[in-house]
């Protein structure tokens, strides 16, 4: 099971997290979250062992391609509603696309088949309007209507208290490929309370 944390904004903080070893870091370019990523000089931090992801919402294309290129991103997360053909734009060989979607009780997963070949894997968070960072969760029984074969990322307020739960998700045997967590796990927005980073990860890796 892969882990990301996400929501990552300051230099040293990101050196302790860094040297718990996540799979992925999220950086969010989103102006209107609190953990909106300002100072890019904090991405040096990264060693190539961790994935970086730039985390976007409905930006402007050529923005956010510019951004993964100059920043040598390896993967994107579209967090707002963009559409397949938008998704397209970041595929290649070294980006990996992650395509988030909020989810509510009357999620229709059939709309999912659409974005077969613009993304690697979806990522499914709590529906809200301010796209993400809420800290809360869905009912993670609905994930049963998902038939699709393309691994997902759980998200949505995930942290030390309901990790245990993600058990029965993979109990129904569905492709969950990583954990992203985010503001369960944070002291403020964007500062993480790293033993509550190390004890999830410790947990994550004995699920
Ligand atoms: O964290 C944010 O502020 C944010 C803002 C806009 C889009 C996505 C954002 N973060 C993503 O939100 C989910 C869930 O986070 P949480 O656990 O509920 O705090 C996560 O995938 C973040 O990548």
């Amino acid at each position: 099971m892969k882990i990301k944390i996400c929501g990552m904004k300051f230099r040293e903080n990101i050196e302790d997290v860094v040297q718990l070893k996540p799979d992925y870091l999220g950086f969010i370019f989103y102006p209107q979250s609190p953990r909106y990523v300002d100072d890019l000089s904090v991405l040096k931090a990264i060693p190539s062992s961790i994935k970086k992801v730039a985390v976007f919402v409905n930006a402007k294309l050529q923005d956010a391609l510019e951004i993964v290129a100059d920043y040598d991103f390896n993967a994107v997360q579209l967090h707002g509603n963009e559409k397949p053909d938008y998704c397209s734009q970041f595929k290649s060989a070294t980006v990996e696309v992650i395509k988030a979607f909020g989810v509510n009780n009357e999620f229709d997963f059939s709309d999912l088949k659409r974005y077969k070949d613009s993304c690697d894997t979806f990522l499914f968070d709590t529906k809200s309007d301010s796209h993400g960072g809420t800290g809360k969760t869905f009912n993670w029984d609905i994930l049963k209507n998902y038939k699709e074969p393309k691994p997902f990322f759980l998200s949505g307020g995930i942290g030390l208290d309901n990790l245990h739960e993600v058990n029965t998700i993979q109990n129904y045997g569905l492709p969950i490929y990583g954990l992203d967590l985010n503001s369960k796990l944070e002291v403020s927005p964007g500062l993480k309370d790293t033993q509550k980073v190390k004890e999830a990860i410790d947990k994550i890796k004995g699920i």
